[in-house]
């Protein structure tokens, strides 16, 4: 580089810097202003997600950006981060609490990773909650004798067993609420040992979200809808969306969604493991959607194996479903075999057009993603 090269670029590097200053000035002022957004929302009751109030206002901006020689895309990627900051912040205002004579929350599992979310939740809406874990049924009687709603978030296999042995003498208009990731079998079991409302809710997240924004929760009712109205309504403050569904359709659901999604994960990672493969190298020549996959893979060996084994165990019926996915992988790994190249292309185009309209929609969303995954490297 050249001396007069290297005075120039340092010149508008200052600039660059000067105005990147700029920016950070102008996000805290809007960090500010949102902060103060979930002031009123608080007080009004409102939910932190405002779905229609960002559509307008990403059309607007997009429109100006344009107008300006900027690409759309480029101010709404930049806004859809703020707003997902906007979340958080807003979280910490606390929220409205919609039922101010509820008595106590109890949660039971309140130590797990998930019955924390929803203390921390809750408590931010104002109720008391207490926790009971496996070493405090010795204080279950008191605890339980004022408890408004009680909500279990147990491992998936002593669920029902809990349900049964421990929660048969709740109060009878106390709510029995539980968070398991199936839910015909525990709903049973509350309608069996509470008279009173009974419902089953499956947040369809894992613990480490920072916020409930635009995250789905399904409920299944169980009885009493209208005395447990209120914790729907108190989800959707947290800025979630409520999805109801009947406990066999989202059983049968996360036999695909859950088992055979981790199963397969699982299966990737020791074939990985088994086959002795160089990571290094690997990660060296890894195209985006590859580094993306591995992402996805690797990310489950950083969790608990209970975990995965209760999600993958809790059906019998996912061993179908899987060893079907293993009859189609076998069928497709013969036409690889047998140099197929036809049949391949053939029944490519019948999945292609079978997702329809999806196909384009899912090369769009991963597009981004893959922009993102570029971005994360720094050389
Ligand atoms: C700040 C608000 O809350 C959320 C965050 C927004 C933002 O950061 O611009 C916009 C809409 C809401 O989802 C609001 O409602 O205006």
């Amino acid at each position: 580089m050249t001396e007069k090269t290297t005075e120039e670029l340092e010149q508008l590097r200052d600039l660059i810097d000067g105005v990147d200053q700029q920016l950070l000035h102008l996000l805290r002022k809007r960090l500010d202003l949102v902060a103060q957004v979930g002031a009123v929302k608080h007080g009004a009751g409102l939910p932190i997600y405002a779905p229609e109030r960002e559509a307008a206002m990403l059309a607007k901006r997009r429109e100006e950006a344009e107008a300006i020689g900027i690409q759309p895309q480029l101010i709404e990627d930049v806004l859809r981060r703020l707003m997902r900051e906007s979340y958080l912040n807003e979280k910490d205002v606390g929220f409205k609490q919609v039922r101010e004579d509820l008595g106590k929350v109890v949660i039971v599992g309140g130590n797990g990773q998930l019955g924390r979310l929803f203390g921390q939740m809750l408590n931010l809406s104002g109720y008391q909650v207490v926790s009971l874990d496996k070493d405090d049924w010795h204080q279950s009687e008191t605890l339980f004798a004022d408890a408004g709603l009680v909500l279990v978030t147990v491992p998936i296999g002593v669920t029902c067993d809990v349900i049964r042995e421990k929660l048969s003498n709740l109060p009878a208009d106390c709510i029995l609420a539980d968070l398991t990731s199936i839910k015909s079998a525990p709903l049973d079991a509350m309608m069996t040992v509470h008279s009173g409302p009974v419902v089953g809710l499956h947040p369809m997240f894992g613990p480490d979200v920072g916020s409930f924004a635009k995250q789905v929760v399904v409920v299944c009712h169980g009885r009493g809808e209208g005395k447990y109205q209120w914790l729907l309504e108190q989800i959707k403050i947290w800025g979630a969306r409520i999805v109801e569904a009947e406990a066999e359709r989202h059983d049968k659901a996360m036999q695909l969604v859950q088992a055979m999604r981790h199963f397969c994960t699982f299966v990737y990672g020791l074939n990985l493991c088994r086959e002795g493969v160089d990571m290094e190298n690997l990660l060296l020549f890894s195209s985006p959607i590859y580094r993306l996959e591995l992402a996805m893979v690797g990310r489950l060996f950083a969790q608990n194996p209970e975990l995965y084994a209760d999600i993958i165990f809790a059906q019998r019926d996912s061993f179908n479903v899987i060893s079907d996915y293993l009859a189609n992988f076998t069928d497709a790994l013969k036409v690889i075999e047998n140099q197929d190249r036809d049949t391949f292309i053939k029944q490519f185009n019948e999945v292609s057009q079978w997702f329809g309209e999806l196909a384009p929609q899912f090369r769009n969303e991963s597009r981004s993603m893959l922009q993102s995954v570029n971005d994360l490297k720094s050389h």
